[in-house]
C-alpha cells in the first residue's frame, strides 16, 4: 500500500486528492536508467518512457523518494510523470564539475549522524545543517558511540557554539544508551528520514537495532535468478517496522556541499545573517569591511570561530559554484553569437 509509504502525507502537502493511486508509485530504488517502485500492487520494476528519457535533465529524473505516476505492461512498469517534490536533497558533483546532483526527494528530516571518536567535527557538521536548510530539509543531530567519551557536556558545548538549536541525540549502539530516546523521538510512521554522515560512523549498526536486530537486512531484495541462483541487492529507501521510512543511499557518505543563489536564504547562516543586519555595508561580505557587524561579533566572543569560518568556506564554494554556472552560461551565448556572426558573414558574401 502506498499509504504506508506516505502517500497521504505527500498529497495532503500538495492537494492531490484527484489521483488514482493505482497508478502511483514511490522510487525506493535508482540503477542508471531502472526503477524499483513500492505501488499498491507491490514492488514493480520501471522505466522511463521513452518521451521522459529524452525531456527530462539530469536532475529531473526520478530520485529514491520521488512520487511517479506510471502504466504497468505486463510486470513492467513505464513512469510518464514525476510529481512535483516537496523538497530534494543535492549536493555538488563529486570532482571538477560543477553541476547539482539531486540525490534524493521528499524528506520530512535529515538525520546528521556523526561518531564520537575522530569522526566528530563541528565544522563538517555546519556544513551538512547548512546543506540541509538550504535544501529545506529539517536537520537533527545524532552523536554515535557516545560510549568512547567521558565528557558529553564538553560536545555540547562544541555543538552549541554552533548555535542552531537542533536536536542532539546521543547515543551508543553498541552499549544501547540513547537509543530508546532516538527511537520514541525521532522516528515517525509514514515519514521520510535520511541518514548523512561518513562511512563508519555506525549506520548500519544503528539501522540493524531500528529494525529490531532481525538477521534478514531490512534493506535487502532476495531474487532468484532462472538457474536458481540467489542474488540480493539493496534498497534505498525501506520500511522500518515501525513504519517509518528510512533513506540510506551511497551518495549521502560522499557528501559534498554546493547550492545556488535561488536556494541560499537568511535561513541557511541565521547567525551571521542576523548580525548582518547591523554592518555598516549592505553588500558586506564580513572579510575586512569597516564597520562589520560579524567581525566585531568574533572580536568579542559573541560567536564562535568555526561558524564564522564555516560560513566563510561555504560562501567561497557557493561563489566558485555560482561563477562556474555564470561561465558556462555566457560561454554558451558567446558560442551562440559566434554562430550567429558566420552565418551573417556567409550570407553577406555570398556570390
Ligand atoms: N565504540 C563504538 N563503536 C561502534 C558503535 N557503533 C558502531 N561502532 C563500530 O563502528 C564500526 C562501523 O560501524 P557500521 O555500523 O558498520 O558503520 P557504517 O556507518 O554503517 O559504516 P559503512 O557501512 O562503512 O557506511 C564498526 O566496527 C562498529 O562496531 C558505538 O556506538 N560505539
Ligand atoms: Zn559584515
Amino acid at each position: 500500500m502506498i499509504q504506508d509509504y506516505g502517500w497521504d502525507e505527500y498529497i495532503h502537502k500538495h492537494n492531490r486528492t484527484h489521483l488514482s493511486t493505482n497508478q502511483i508509485g514511490r522510487v525506493v530504488s535508482v540503477r542508471g536508467t531502472s526503477y524499483l517502485l513500492m505501488s499498491d500492487s507491490g514492488e514493480l520494476d520501471a522505466e522511463l518512457t521513452g518521451k521522459l528519457l529524452f525531456c527530462l535533465s539530469r536532475e529531473e529524473q526520478p530520485k529514491v523518494g520521488d512520487w511517479v505516476k506510471f502504466i504497468a505492461y505486463e510486470s513492467l512498469g513505464f513512469i510518464t510523470e514525476i510529481l512535483p517534490r516537496t523538497n530534494e536533497l543535492f549536493r555538488k558533483m563529486p570532482g571538477k564539475e560543477t553541476a547539482r546532483q539531486v540525490i534524493a526527494a521528499n524528506i520530512d528530516s535529515a538525520l546528521i549522524i556523526q561518531g564520537l571518536d575522530h569522526d566528530f567535527n563541528p565544522m563538517r557538521l555546519e556544513r551538512y545543517i547548512a546543506q540541509c536548510i538550504a535544501c529545506s530539509i529539517k536537520p537533527v543531530i545524532i552523536l554515535n558511540k557516545s560510549d568512547l567519551i567521558t565528557n558529553q557536556q564538553e560536545v555540547e558545548n562544541e555543538v552549541n557554539k554552533l548555535q542552531r538549536n537542533l536536536p542532539v541525540y546521543f547515543c551508543s549502539t553498541l552499549t544501547g544508551t540513547g537509543i530508546p530516546e532516538l527511537t520514541n523521538n525521532i522516528f515517525q510512521p509514514k515519514k521520510t528520514y535520511l541518514f548523512i554522515g561518513s562511512s563508519g560512523v555506525g549506520k548500519s549498526s544503528l539501522i540493524n537495532i531500528l529494525n529490531g536486530n532481525l538477521k534478514q537486512k531490512v534493506n535487502e531484495i532476495s531474487s532468484s535468478t532462472g538457474k536458481g541462483k540467489h542474488t540480493t541487492t539493496t534498497r534505498d529507501l525501506f520500511r522500518l517496522p515501525n513504519g517509518s521510512l528510512l533513506i540510506d543511499t551511497p551518495g549521502m557518505r560522499e557528501f559534498g556541499v554546493g547550492f545556488s543563489d535561488d536556494y541560499h536564504t537568511n535561513e541557511t547562516f541565521p547567525v551571521i545573517s542576523r548580525l548582518a543586519e547591523d554592518c555598516k555595508f549592505r553588500d558586506c561580505k564580513h572579510t575586512n569591511e569597516e564597520g562589520c557587524a560579524v567581525i566585531e561579533a568574533l572580536r568579542e566572543n559573541r560567536i564562535d570561530r568555526v561558524i564564522y569560518e564555516s560560513y566563510l568556506k561555504l560562501m567561497r564554494e557557493h561563489m566558485h559554484f555560482e561563477k562556474s554556472i555564470q561561465d558556462k552560461k555566457k560561454e554558451g551565448k558567446r558560442f551562440g553569437r559566434m554562430v550567429r556572426e558566420v552565418k551573417d558573414f556567409r550570407k553577406k558574401n555570398k556570390y
